[in-house]
C-alpha cells in the first residue's frame, strides 16, 4: 500500500477518542497517512547521558540520578518543594514550582531519568524546568533514551498524545507501506526505503537518519509536484491549434492613437506573444512586470491580435473595481479602433446579463472583460481565442483552467505584478513561459518614500495639503475599515471624518470593501475624474487602480502591511509625469525588524529588490511554497529554500515524460500507478487557490 492511500482515521486507533481526533483534524491530520507525514519541528536529545556537573548552562540535557533528600523554601502558600538529586559527578536541586505533589512521585532513594535545563545559581546546580521518569520504565513507553521528536501541536494536543498515536500507527502499518518511486529514478535521491524514512522521521537513532529521511520525503514531494506540472504542460502543448493569423493592423491602429510609444520591453513581450499566437500550439504565457510597467496595455494589444484573427478575447480581473477600470480603459483605447466590448461582473444581472450573453454567443462581442463571473455557467463564447488573467495569484490554477475551458484550448496570458522568486515561479507558474517587463515608461520618476513616526503626522498632512493645492490628488490608507475595540488602530471611517475636519477646503472620498459595488464604482469614478482630492481607503486600492494625477500616498500604521502590499500601494502613485511621494507612518513602539522592513521600502523602488529583501528578512523558511503558492501542501519540500533540488526533480520529471509521455513503458508502470492513485494530490494542485 502507498502511504497516501492510508485513509484510516486517527480516531480508529486504539486509545484515541473523538476529542483527540478532532484536535488532530484541526492540524490538518485527517488520516493515518497525514499522521505519519506529520513532520516534527525539532528533536530533543534524550539519549546522550550528561553527568550533572557537566550539564550546566546552554540547552537542556539528559541525565540519570538518585533522589537523596526533600527540602522546602518560601512560606505559606508559596512554599515550594526542592528535590535534591545526585550522581557520581555531583548533586543538584530540582525546584518544583507549582508541583509540590512531586514529593510523592520522587521519593528519596528513587532512581530517575531527567531531562532538564540546569544552571548554576546561588552556589548550587538547579533546574526549574525538567521532565523525568523512573529509570526502569520499559523502553517502549519511555520518552527517554532516544532522540525525541517535538511536533507542531496546536493548543489542545499534548506531545505525548501525538507521539503515542504515531507509534501506534507505525506499529500497525509500517510493514504494509510500499516504496512509491521506482528505484531507477530515485536511487540517488532516495537511498532509503519508505519504511526507513518513516522510522528516521519519527524514531531516529541519530540526526543523520533524520536528515536522510527528510531529504527523501522532500524529494518525493518535489518530484510529484513537478511531474504533475510537467504533465499539465505537456497536455497543453500537445494540442494543435488552427491559426488564421492577424497582420497586426488592429493593434497598429490602437498604437497610433496613443500619445506615447511602447517601451522596449513592451515591444519585446508583444513580439513574443505574436510568435506564440502564430505557433501551432496554444500560448501559455505569463507577463511579469512591476506595478505600472504597462502590462495591461500590452495585454490589450495581444487581444487585438486575436480579435483581428476573428476570435474573441476574455479579460479576467480579480475585483469588480478593477474589471470596471479595465473596461473603461479598453473603451477609451480599443473602441475607437472598432473593438466591440462588454463588461460582465456579478452585479450585472437579469436583462443586461442576458443581452451580453446572447451577443457573446453570436459573436457580436470581441472582448469580454469581467471578474470570475466570466467562467460562470451560461457564459458561452462563439469562439474564445485568448483568455487574459490579471493578478493570477488571487485566482487558483483552477480558475485559469476553467476560463480556458470556455474555448477550445484558447491561448492564455497571465499577468502578475508580484515579483516571484524564480523557484516559486516554477511551482505556481511551472507550466507557463515567462515574459518580463523590466523598464518603466519613460519620464516616470521613482516615487520618493519617507518614513514618519506616529505623532508627527502633521508634517505629512502639510505636504499633502501642498500637493493637493497644486492640483494633484492623494490616497490615505488605513489598516481597518471601522473602529475596533480589540485593536488600537486608526480606521478609514474615523479618519475620513477627522481628515474632513482637518482639510475643510478639500473634497474627500471614502472607499472600502464593505461599500456596495455601485458605491465603490461611483467613488472611484469621482476620484479618477478629479472630483475627489483625497481618497481615504483601506487596501482595496492596492491592486491596479490607475489614476495618474494622484501623487501622494499616505499609509498610516504602515507596520501593519506586508512589504508586497506596500509596494502595490506605492504603485498607485508615480503613474504620471509628476514627482510622487509615499509616506509611511509607523507606530512609535515599532521593533527593529519592523523598522528594517520599512527602510527596505525607503531604499528600494524596484519590486524585485523589495521582494528579495523581504525574503532575506523573513528567511526562506517563512516563505515556503505552501504560504506563497497557497494551493500546494508541501510538508517537507521548501521551494524557496531548496530550489536546486526542485530543479533536479523538474528535470527528471520532464525527461521521463519526454521519453514516455503516457508513462506506458514497463519501467514507468509503478509511476503511472502512483500518479493515478495519488490523483487527490494532483486534484489538490488544480482545485486549490
Ligand atoms: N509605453 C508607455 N509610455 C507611457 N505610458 C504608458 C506606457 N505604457 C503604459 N502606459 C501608461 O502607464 C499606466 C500604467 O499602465 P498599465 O495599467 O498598463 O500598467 P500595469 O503594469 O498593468 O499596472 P498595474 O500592475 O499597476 O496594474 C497607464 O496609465 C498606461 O496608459
Amino acid at each position: 500500500m502507498f502511504l497516501r492511500e492510508l485513509r484510516t482515521q486517527p480516531g480508529e486507533l486504539k486509545g484515541i477518542g473523538p476529542r483527540t481526533a478532532e484536535a488532530f483534524a484541526s492540524l490538518g491530520i485527517e488520516s493515518l497517512g497525514d499522521l505519519l507525514l506529520h513532520a516534527p519541528r525539532y528533536y530533543e536529545d534524550r539519549k546522550t547521558e550528561v553527568p550533572l556537573s557537566k550539564g550546566v548552562g546552554g540547552s537542556p540535557v539528559n541525565t540519570i540520578a538518585t533522589v537523596i533528600a526533600h527540602d522546602w523554601f518560601g512560606f505559606g502558600r508559596r512554599r515550594t518543594l526542592k528535590v535534591w538529586i545526585e550522581d557520581s559527578s555531583g548533586r543538584a536541586a530540582l525546584n518544583c514550582f507549582g508541583r509540590n505533589f512531586l514529593q510523592q512521585k520522587l521519593p528519596v532513594g528513587a532512581q530517575i531519568r531527567i531531562y532538564g535545563q540546569f544552571s548554576y545559581r546561588f552556589g548550587e546546580i538547579q533546574a526549574s524546568s525538567f521532565e523525568f521518569e523512573a529509570s526502569e520504565t520499559p523502553s517502549g513507553t519511555s520518552s527517554f533514551g532516544s532522540l525525541v521528536p517535538i511536533y507542531p501541536a496546536g493548543a489542545s494536543l499534548r506531545q505525548g498524545a501525538i507521539r503515542k498515536a504515531i507509534h501506534e500507527g507505525l506499529a500497525k502499518y509500517i510493514d504494509q507501506i510500499e516504496d512509491e518511486l521506482p528505484p531507477i529514478y530515485a536511487r540517488e535521491e532516495i537511498p532509503v526505503s519508505k519504511k526507513k524514512q518513516l522510522q528516521g522521521l519519527h524514531c531516529p537513532e541519530t540526526l543523520d537518519e533524520v536528515r536522510l529521511a527528510r531529504r527523501a520525503l522532500a524529494w518525493e514531494e518535489f518530484f510529484y509536484l513537478q511531474l504533475s506540472i510537467a504533465r499539465r504542460g505537456l497536455a497543453l502543448r500537445s494540442t494543435r491549434k488552427e491559426r488564421t493569423t492577424a497582420r497586426g493592423t488592429l493593434a497598429r491602429r490602437v498604437l497610433e492613437s496613443l500619445p506615447f510609444e511602447l517601451t522596449r520591453d513592451q515591444k519585446t513581450v508583444l513580439r513574443e506573444i505574436r510568435e506564440d499566437l502564430r505557433g501551432s500550439r496554444p500560448m501559455a504565457r505569463l507577463i511579469q512586470g512591476d506595478v505600472g510597467s504597462g502590462k495591461t496595455l500590452t495585454a490589450f494589444l495581444a487581444a487585438c491580435e486575436s480579435i483581428e484573427a476573428g476570435e474573441q478575447a476574455a479579460f479576467m480581473a480579480p475585483t469588480e473595481l478593477l474589471a470596471r477600470q479595465h473596461a473603461e480603459n479598453a473603451a477609451r483605447l480599443l473602441e475607437p479602433a472598432g473593438v466591440r466590448l462588454a463588461l460582465l461582473t456579478g452585479s450585472v444581472q437579469s436583462r443586461a446579463r442576458e443581452e451580453i450573453l446572447s451577443r457573446l454567443e453570436s459573436g457580436e462581442i470581441d472582448l469580454l472583460i469581467g471578474t470570475h463571473a466570466l467562467f460562470s455557467e451560461g457564459v458561452r463564447f462563439r469562439c474564445l481565442g485568448l483568455a487574459i488573467i490579471d493578478e493570477q495569484q488571487r485566482f487558483g490554477v483552477l480558475q485559469r483552467v476553467a476560463l480556458s475551458q470556455k474555448g477550445e484550448e484558447p491561448d492564455t496570458l497571465v499577468m502578475t505584478a508580484t515579483p516571484i522568486p524564480r523557484t516559486l515561479a516554477m511551482t505556481v507558474f511551472g507550466d507557463l513561459d515567462v515574459s518580463v517587463i523590466r523598464s518603466m515608461p519613460p519620464g516616470r520618476k521613482p516615487v520618493i518614500t519617507h518614513l514618519a513616526r506616529m505623532g508627527r503626522e502633521e508634517k505629512v498632512y502639510e505636504w499633502l495639503k501642498k500637493e493637493v493645492r497644486t492640483g494633484r490628488q492623494a490616497y490615505c490608507v488605513y489598516p481597518l475599515i471601522a473602529e475596533s475595540s480589540k485593536m488600537d488602530l486608526k480606521d478609514a471611517e474615523g479618519m475620513y471624518e477627522a481628515l474632513k475636519q482637518r482639510f475643510p477646503d478639500f473634497r474627500l472620498g471614502l472607499i472600502h470593501s464593505r461599500l456596495d459595488e455601485e458605491e465603490k464604482v461611483s467613488v472611484m469614478r469621482s476620484f479618477s475624474s478629479g472630483e475627489i482630492d483625497i481618497l481615504v481607503s483601506t487596501s482595496v486600492v492596492e491592486v491596479g487602480v490607475d489614476v495618474p494625477n494622484a501623487t501622494c500616498m499616505v499609509v498610516e500604521h504602515a507596520e501593519r502591511f506586508g512589504l508586497a502590499a506596500l509596494h502595490q500601494l506605492r504603485g498607485r502613485v508615480g503613474r504620471g509625469e509628476f514627482q510622487s511621494y509615499m509616506f509611511l507612518v509607523y507606530a512609535p513602539d515599532l521593533s527593529e525588524e519592523g523598522k528594517r522592513r520599512l527602510r527596505v521600502m525607503m531604499e528600494n523602488s524596484d519590486g524585485f529588490a523589495v521582494a528579495e529583501e523581504d525574503l532575506k528578512i523573513r528567511g526562506p523558511g517563512n516563505m515556503t511554497g505552501t504560504e506563497q503558492a497557497g494551493f500546494l501542501r508541501l510538508r517537507f519540500a521548501d521551494p524557496a529554500a531548496d530550489g536546486e533540488t526542485m530543479l533536479r526533480a523538474r528535470n527528471l520529471a520532464r525527461k521521463i515524460l519526454q521519453d514516455d509521455p503516457g508513462l506506458l513503458k514497463p519501467e514507468n508502470s509503478l509511476l503511472r500507478q502512483v500518479i493515478n492513485r495519488t490523483r487527490p494530490f494532483e486534484e489538490e494542485l488544480i482545485n486549490g487557490g
